[in-house]
Order: structure tokens, then C-alpha cells, then sequence
């Protein structure tokens, strides 16, 4: 099973009513109803378009409601019936994911998050009738956010938190956190004041581009735990409202902001990697280098994953919308493994002596955290079963909770243990006399049933289950060591490039080290464009640094004899025509609307259909031909851009840099003036170009176009257009 992606496009907002809109929606064919395809213009060609598809897309005037019900609501029966589900939102920042999630406080506003919440407690309600009160239903939850990439929980104050946050563990292959609050939380109500008083708690901040961004990542999980006489089946809903990746050079960002935005930045960069790897079947998938990814485990995971794609519709957004779309359509090729938890037998785990010794009438039901995060040691027979006939074996449990109290079984009271004492021998608390510890009449006629889980087969089935899970332990670290080994050397620079990052949180230069370890990282891989774009985000830090320059030529080299080997090899293997074209089912949404430099692209194959290869003008786009789906900019990069574009010659180039000729100068002048009246009189340059070099000059802020070469790096814009401009302007202005 795929991970569900859904898009859904904004409404503009009050300050972009005048915008103009470029993202929208579309029906495959005329007779459905339901849109399942984006579309949105080329940047470098507006008579261009992109499609993506999707399994569904929200137009602007989709509802909260709508959404819910069409791809929340139906997840909630899965959840019943033993299924882990996960929804979260991705986006840039100010596109809806808070929005979408949480939603406002009126009942039309209320986002997927309460909805789902209101959802599931009106199944509790049901299952407990239908069942005659034989199944009860607890539901508790766990709440936190990565923020800086730190752990914290919101259920707790910020100012009792630890500064370095809560730890995360990798336990049996789930992502677990350490020492999270888990809240039972039996009414709507309940839930409605926990996660309001739990959002305060949650870092927003206001930013240039949302008044109320969420600076971290937020993971609310909520568990189910049915428990009927016998059994017990804990599940999960998972609903994760991520922050959006910012284009510091359009937030004015603070230092403070910067700092979250890159740490936002990194791990969504993180995220889109692994992404990218898990498309790409790599063996090593990032996982590691962001506590989100860890968390989020995207394609670990078991159970129901939805992904909504949140969008704004205006211009302002249209690369950023395009590298979205671009990650979004990779996500959806992720199979997530569907397991159901199994329910485990209850009688097992009943207090033992113990348990009845501090028992008495007063006692009250244990929580069943134990059951919870145990593995079904008591399925084992099952298990056996299924091996035998060649079934998959069952999985415990997916991950991202690990309440204090739900912690391995070893950590429990003595009288929870049960799950891990089967070899001794299992003694029915009779003599307490409560209801808790003595069976009912039909329960302790099942128990029989239950007792092979004593003999000798089922303790060699329980003890071979160990050696299973400690193997697959072992091989899942083994899996990790087996990414490309690195030198000695390597490692040590590797170490003190992290070292010196931490030291120097606090200088400016830290985020160039980030970025400097990180391509380090990519190129260990083999990764050569990511880690030369790395490269590119660090050069801003280091500027005039000779070796950094000269290690981006030689990588610089070394992907483009790459890439021609690749196109000569590709060239004489591709047989002409459309034929070649994958079929749309396959993902490969990019279609041209019109314009044969499209369909030139479509027949470039699936590989760089998928990556979002759009066709560029007449000089081509490195920077859009790269295997990263993740366009990730920070301030000072558009030079770093410029340096990857095929940089036109001009005939009347200066000699010296800010030394132009006349006309030269004249031309500049006018595209500096930011005046589209006077950018649209140039010859070439029609209404839309115009616009379009407008909002480029309006996103470089107080930064001014500064040669020919800087003119043609700009949106929409080549050397032909810069040629065409110049000549016209020599005859239009008689020089
Ligand atoms: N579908 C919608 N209908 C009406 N308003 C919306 C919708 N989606 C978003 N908005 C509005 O857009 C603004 C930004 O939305 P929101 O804060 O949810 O964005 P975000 O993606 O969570 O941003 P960030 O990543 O910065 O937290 C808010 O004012 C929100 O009310």
C-alpha cells in the first residue's frame, strides 16, 4: 500500500486578493468530478504548463469538513480495527498546514485534528453499545514538537523543560521518545482543553510570510486501546503538523527565526532525502541525520499514512509550489506496510499473586500499558502458524509514543510482568475476591485454551521469538555500519567539522559548517549534485575561500562528464518517439501543455520525468536537473544559482566587472527601476515577462541586477531575451 498524497490549494488570503493565481486545479477527464491533477506554469516558459497528479486534490473552496470526510473520516474504522494510521501535513510556511490540522475554533473551522478526535469518540461510544459494554475503549494520547531538533514534550510547560529535550531511542526498529507524557483523556471535551493548553505551549512565532508560524515540528499521537474480557488491541493515530520549509531571503528572519528556520530547513532537506532514497531503493536512507525523519520513519512505518500536500495558489510561491509538488510526487510511491496489531490475550498479564495481594476491593484496572508496548509474546503459537503457511509474521506496533509508563517490560511493576513470565507457572488470583483478579465464568473456561502458552513448545516458540527480534536488532544496526565505509581520516574530519558546529552554535559561521557537513556527508555517498549544492549554500559563509571553490569545480566536473556519459549512454538506448513515454499511472506527471521543449522533456524518461526536470529555455537549468526534489535556499544562494547556470556570453561584456557600456548601462538601469511599464517597452519583453522580472527583482529585495549575466540568470529570462533587449534598446533609444 502507497502513502495516500492529497493536495490541497489555499484560499487566497486578504493581502493577495490582487495576487495573481498560477497553482490550479483539474479533473483527469471531463467526466470525473473529483480533481486529481495540479497544474501550474513553467517558471522559465509561462506558455508552459506542469501537471501533477494526485489520488485527490482540494481546490480553493474545499472545506474543513470536506477534507475530513472524504480522507480522514474513513481511517478511523481502520484504526478500530487494529490499523497504526498517520496523517500529516507538508508544505512551505503560510500555506494552511496549521490550518489544516487544527483549524480554527469554530465548528466549520475545526481542522482534521478534532475532527478526528470527535470522530473516534463517537466510535468508542458505538463499539462499547454494539458490544453490550463487553469492549471498552481507553483513548490517551501523547503530544510533542521537534523544535531545533530537540524533543519536547507539550504537555509540559516550557519552562520545566530540559534544554537538550527528551531523548529518542531506536527500540526493536521503532523510533521511540523517552519519557513522554501520555494523558488519558476519555471525552472530547478533555481532549479539546489538553491540546489547546498543550498548543500554547507549542513555538509559533510571527514571521513576514505567517503571523502565527509554527517554528517546530508537531506530533500529536493518540492511542486506542480496546480491551475486551480476554483481549487487548492497542492502535495508534498518528497526526503530524510539520513546519514549512522558509525562503530566508522572503521571511526577514531575525537570528532567532534564522536559526529555527534552518534547523526547519535541514531536516525537511532530510526528509525530501530520504524520500529520494526510498524512490531510489537505496540500501542507506538518511534517516539518521534529523530527529523528524527518525520520527516520522516514512516507509518504516506500518499502518495507513496520508500525506496533505498544502499549497498557496499565488505567484510568490511558484518555485517553492513547484519543489513541493516535486517532493510530493516522489512521497506517493512509498509503500508503507499494512499490519494489523493483533490483539493480545489479557489473562496472561493478569496480576499474578502480586497483583492480588495489593488488590482488594479498591483496585482498579491496571492501564494495560505493559500489553502496550510489549511485543505479542503470547501470539507466538499464531505466529508459528503463520510462518509455517508462509504468512508474513506479525510486527508489534508502530512507533512514536514511548510514555514513561509504556516503557519496555522490564521497566514495569513486578505484577505486569506476566507478558515475560509465561515459564512460571500462572496462578489465578482467586483469593482476592475481586472482580479484577477472578475470572468470569466464561473466561476461566477459555483459559484452557490459553495454556499451551505454558508448555514446552510455546516457551522454545516465545524464546526463539527473543532470538528473532535480538537478530533483527542486530541486523538492522548491521545495516547502518554497512553504508559506505569511511576512511579513518574521513571520519575524524567528519567528527571535528560537528565538533566545531557545536562550539560555534552561537556564530554566525555555524550554519555554513552545517551546510560544509552535510555536503561532506552527500559526497561520501556519492551523492555529488546535493553535496555540490551544499557546497553552494556553505560558499555565502566562506567568502574568497580558494579550496571550497575548488573542490565545487572539480565536483562541478565530475557531474557533468557524469551527465554526458549518461546522456550518451541514454541517447543510444532510447528508441524515438512517444512510445518511450511511461505511462501516467506511473507518476510521471509532467506534462507539456503546449511547446515542444516539453515534449522534448517527456521523452527524456522516467528518470528525470520524475525528478522534475522541467524543460528550461534556451539555456539550461542545472539547477532544476538535480537529483535532490528538495530546492532548499537560504540567504546569499542566488549567486551560488547563478554559478550553476550556463552563463551566457555577451558580445558587449565589460572588461571589468561594473565597468558596461553605455547601452549596457541604460538597460540596467530600466530593469533596476523595477518599473514595468518602462521593462515592458524592451523589445522582447511582453506584459507577463515583465511581471515576472518584477517579482524576481521584488524577491531580491534590495539587491540589484548588476551585468548582463545577472539579468539572464533572472525568472523567464535568458540570453536570448538579454540579447534581444540590448538591441532593441540600441535602436529605441538611438544608441
Ligand atoms: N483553507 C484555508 N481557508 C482559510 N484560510 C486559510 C486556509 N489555509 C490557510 N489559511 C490561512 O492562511 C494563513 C497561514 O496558514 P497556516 O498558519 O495554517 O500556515 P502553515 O502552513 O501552518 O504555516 P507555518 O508553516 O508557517 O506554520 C492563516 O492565516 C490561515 O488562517
Amino acid at each position: 500500500m502507497s502513502v495516500r498524497v492529497v493536495a490541497r490549494i489555499r484560499p487566497l488570503l486578504k493581502h493577495e486578493l490582487d495576487k495573481d493565481t498560477i497553482v490550479t486545479t483539474e479533473a483527469p477527464d471531463d467526466k470525473s468530478a473529483t480533481p486529481t491533477v495540479v497544474r501550474i506554469p513553467n517558471p522559465k516558459n509561462e506558455s508552459e504548463s506542469f501537471s501533477f497528479q494526485f489520488n485527490a486534490v482540494y481546490g480553493q473552496d474545499a472545506t474543513q469538513q470536506q477534507i475530513f470526510d472524504s480522507e480522514v473520516s474513513s481511517t478511523v474504522k481502520h484504526l478500530f480495527n487494529g490499523f497504526d494510521t498517520c496523517v500529516f501535513a507538508y508544505g512551505v510556511t503560510g500555506t494552511g498546514k496549521t490550518h489544516t490540522m487544527r483549524g480554527g475554533k469554530s465548528l466549520a473551522d475545526r481542522g482534521v485534528i478534532p475532527r478526528l478526535l470527535s470522530s473516534i469518540y463517537r466510535r468508542c461510544r458505538k463499539v462499547e453499545k454494539d458490544s453490550g459494554g463487553a469492549t471498552q475503549v481507553e483513548v490517551s494520547m501523547s503530544y510533542y514538537e521537534i523544535y531545533c531538533d530537540r524533543v519536547y514534550d507539550l504537555f509540559e510547560p516550557p519552562e520545566k523543560r530540559t534544554p537538550s529535550g527528551l531523548p529518542i531511542r531506536d527500540n526493536g526498529g521503532k523510533t521511540v521518545v523517552v519519557g513522554l507524557t501520555e494523558k488519558p483523556c476519555s471525552t472530547l471535551k478533555e481532549f479539546e482543553h489538553l491540546y489547546d493548553q498543550a498548543n500554547i505551549n507549542r513555538s509559533t512565532s510571527a514571521t513576514k510570510l505567517n503571523a502565527h508560524s509554527s517554528r517546530s515540528h508537531a506530533i500529536l499521537c493518540v492511542k486506542i486501546t480496546q480491551t475486551t474480557e480476554d483481549t487487548v488491541r492497542v492502535s495508534r493515530a498518528s497526526a503530524i503538523d510539520l513546519a514549512g520549509s522558509e525562503d530566508n531571503r522572503r521571511t526577514d528572519n531575525n537570528k532567532e527565526r534564522l536559526v529555527e528556520s534552518s534547523a526547519i530547513n535541514k531536516s525537511l532537506f532530510v526528509l525530501a532525502q530520504c524520500v529520494e532514497a526510498i524512490s531510489k531503493k537505496q540500501s542507506r536512507i538518511p534517516y539518521r541525520e534529523s530527529k523528524m525523519t527518525r520520527i516520522l520513519s516514512l516507509g518504516q512505518n506500518n499502518g495507513l499514512t496520508l500525506m496533505i500536500l498544502n499549497l498557496a495558489p499565488v505567484r510568490s510561491y511558484h518555485l517553492d509550489t513547484l519543489s513541493s509538488l516535486n517532493f510530493a510526487n516522489r512521497t506517493k510511491k512509498i509503500e508503507v506496510a499494512e499490519v494489523e496489531n493483533e490483539p493480545m490475550y489479557r489473562h496472561i498479564v493478569k496480576p499474578l499473586a502480586a497483583a492480588a495481594s495489593i488488590g482488594g476491593a479498591t483496585i482498579t484496572r491496571q492501564p494495560l500499558r505493559p500489553l502496550a508496548g510489549a511485543h505479542n509474546a503470547n501470539l507466538q503459537d499464531r505466529d508459528a502458524e503463520k510462518k509455517k503457511s508462509g504468512a508474513k509474521p506479525v510486527k508489534a506496533f508502530s512507533v512514536y509514543s514511548d510514555h514513561k509508563s509504556t516503557s519496555r517490560v522490564s521497566n514495569l511493576p513486578s505484577q505486569n510482568q506476566g507478558i515475560r513470565r509465561t515459564d512460571i507457572p500462572h496462578k489465578r488470583a482467586a483469593d482476592s475476591g475481586t472482580s479484577l483478579s477472578r475470572p468470569a465464568k466464561a473466561a476461566r473456561s477459555d483459559a484452557s485454551r490459553f495454556e499451551p502458552a505454558l508448555t514446552k513448545a510455546s516457551i522454545e516458540a516465545l524464546i526463539s521469538q527473543r532470538i528473532d527480534e535480538k537478530l533483527a536488532e542486530r541486523a538492522l544496526q548491521d545495516a547502518s555500519a554497512a553504508a559506505p565505509a569511511l576512511s579513518a581520516e574521513l571520519q575524524r574530519r567528519l567528527d571535528d567539522l560537528e565538533n566545531r558546529i557545536e562550539a560555534k552554535e552561537e556564530d554566525g559561521k555555524a550554519q555554513g559548517l552545517q551546510f560544509l557537513l552535510m555536503a561532506k556527508q552527500h559526497q561520501v555517498r556519492g551523492e555529488d549534485i546535493s553535496a555540490l549544492r551544499m557546497y553552494q549554500l556553505a560558499l555565502p559563509y566562506f567568502p574568497g575561500n580558494e579550496k571550497l571553490k575548488t573542490k565545487m569545480r572539480n565536483l562541478e566536473d565530475r557531474i557533468r562528464a557524469k551527465k554526458q556519459a549518461e546522456t550518451d549512454n541514454h541517447t543510444s538506448t532510447l528508441a524515438p518517439g512517444l512510445s518511450q513515454r511511461q505511462p501516467s499511472s506511473l507518476m510521471a506527471p509532467l506534462k507539456a501543455e503546449k511547446g515542444s521543449s516539453m515534449a522534448k522533456a517527456s521523452i527524456k524518461g522516467e528518470a528525470e520525468d520524475e525528478e522534475f526536470a522541467p524543460a528550461g529555455d534556451s539555456e539550461g537549468d542545472e539547477s532544476y536537473a538535480s537529483n535532490a526534489s528538495f530546492r532548499y535556499r537560504a540567504k546569499g544562494t542566488r549567486k551560488s544559482k547563478k554559478a550553476m547556470k550556463k552563463v551566457p556570453i555577451f558580445r558587449d561584456e565589460p572588461v571589468q566587472r561594473g565597468d558596461h557600456t553605455p547601452r549596457t548601462a541604460h538597460l540596467l538601469k530600466i530593469i533596476n527601476s523595477r518599473d514595468v511599464s518602462q521593462i515592458k517597452a524592451l523589445k522582447g519583453v511582453g506584459a507577463k515577462k515583465a511581471d515576472a522580472i518584477v517579482s524576481c527583482l521584488v524577491e531580491m529585495e534590495d539587491e540589484e541586477v548588476r551585468d548582463l549575466e545577472g539579468l539572464a540568470m533572472l525568472k523567464g529570462v535568458g540570453g536570448r531575451t538579454v540579447e534581444n533587449m540590448r538591441l532593441g534598446l540600441s535602436i529605441d533609444v538611438g544608441f
